[in-house]
């Protein structure tokens, strides 16, 4: 005797997905939904691998996947489908292949590119629901702008240190999109990277669980529709607060009803519209015109050797002077050091100051602020930092 109920694609994946199933209001209906449904996730780090990890288990029917960056050692403290074997694979790939493992039954798209506004249409156009696991401003514009193109629901989360967000925008007709809620761009200097920040690995792995769980009801009808923001705080008690979010701004530029006021997607220069490229100390270099005020490791290394007058300044922040340091050398971070530089500064005009930090910026930046103080000083900064101590002086120094 047959029934007349639909089928799942498979005869066990009523024993794969029956823990779900038997939930009320969810159902063979809301497996259903998933196994014909499509996600796209865009960046698969801190928030796209959990994220990426729940669906797939779940038994969404398509994932997308972007990413232009490869799996690094730093990556898997979070990254959670990554592994020490997939370390300089393209992520997207890595993460496929996690998801392959998991759930033979997802079909997988890899796309180990960069989203741009040149691509971002029509690589998004074939998914029910966007989700942003992006870490830069840039991204989550031009995320906003298309899924407001393409009517769709975008799925977007945000982590950095201890703390999180997560927001479903778009939602049916009236939900706000991100430039309802942030009409301007951050200032860049708030929009730090968590190799800048830091992060807790568990705090993307709660936000990516619940940008899936957020999809999941959306797929299934489980959703309220309501827009609201949630934000999260691993060390606030209660650590979760929720803010309820007006409907969409009439006035916004991308979903408003008095009309798009940003151009199409395809024109817009979202970087440009974020700031511009953020500096990028790294490839600062030698600054023309001002040789001596620099010093290079191994001259440092020398001068440490010789036992000339000199002193070194580390300018990282405490918790870092604590991981490792040169011996001998001096705790002021920097926002102290620029506070009040004179303290921290020796006496003897003929002891040499060393500025060192851990890639080479900021000592620059106290070494500027040093001398317009004191120009009699003989005061240098650490070319490189100790990223460079530890790679041309001494390989068993800690890199983080
Ligand atoms: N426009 C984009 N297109 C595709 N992938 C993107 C885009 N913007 C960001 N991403 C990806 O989003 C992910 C964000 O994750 P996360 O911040 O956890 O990783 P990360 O950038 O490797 O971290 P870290 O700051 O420690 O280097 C990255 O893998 C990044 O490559
Ligand atoms: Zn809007």
């Amino acid at each position: 005797m047959v029934d007349d109920l639909p089928r799942l694609a498979q005869a066990d994946d009523y024993m794969r997905y029956g823990r779900q199933m038997i939930l009320d209001d969810f159902g063979l209906q809301g497996q259903l939904q998933l196994q014909n449904s499509s996600v796209v996730v865009i960046g698969a780090g801190g928030l796209g691998c959990p994220a990426l990890q729940y669906l797939a288990a779940a038994g969404v029917g398509r994932l997308g996947i972007i990413d232009h960056d490869v799996v690094e050692l730093s990556n898997l403290q979070r990254q959670i489908l990554h592994t020490d074997k997939t370390i300089d694979t393209p992520k997207a790939e890595s993460a496929a292949q996690a998801i392959a493992a998991l759930n033979p039954r997802v079909t997988v798209d890899v796309h180990p590119t960069a989203l741009d506004s040149s691509n971002a249409l029509s690589i998004l156009a074939p998914y029910d629901v966007i989700l942003d696991c992006t870490d830069n401003a840039p991204t989550r514009y031009l995320l906003s702008d298309s899924a407001v193109r393409l009517k769709k629901p975008l799925v977007s989360g945000a982590a950095q240190k201890f703390d999180g967000q997560l927001c479903v925008y778009n939602l049916g007709d009236d939900g706000p999109c991100y430039r309802c809620i942030f009409p301007k761009p951050p200032a860049s200097e708030m929009a730090g990277s968590c190799e800048e920040t830091g992060i807790l690995g568990a705090v993307t792995g709660i936000i990516g669980n619940l940008q899936a769980l957020e999809t999941i009801k959306l797929i299934t009808g489980l959703h309220d529709g309501k827009a609201s923001l949630l934000l999260f705080s691993a060390l606030s008690v209660p650590p979760f607060r929720t803010v309820k979010l007006r409907s969409r701004k009439p006035t916004c530029a991308a979903c408003g009803i008095e009309g798009q006021k940003i151009g199409s997607v395809e024109e817009t220069d979202y970087v440009a519209f974020c700031g511009g490229a953020r500096p990028n100390w790294l490839e600062r270099g030698l600054e023309a015109g001002r040789p001596e005020s620099r010093i290079y490791v191994k001259e440092l290394k020398s001068i440490i050797e010789s036992e000339r007058k000199h002193t070194i300044i580390d300018v990282r922040p405490r918790t870092e002077f604590g991981i490792c340091r040169l011996p001998r050398s001096t705790s002021v971070p920097l926002n102290i050091l620029l506070a009040n530089p004179a303290p921290h500064l020796p006496s003897d005009k003929s002891c040499q100051v060393f500025v060192v930090c851990r890639l080479g910026n900021d000592s620059q930046i106290a070494v500027d602020a040093i001398t317009a103080m004191d120009a009699d000083l003989i005061v240098k900064d650490v070319v490189g930092g100790l990223r460079a101590w530890s790679n041309e002086i001494d390989p068993t120094f800690p890199v983080y």
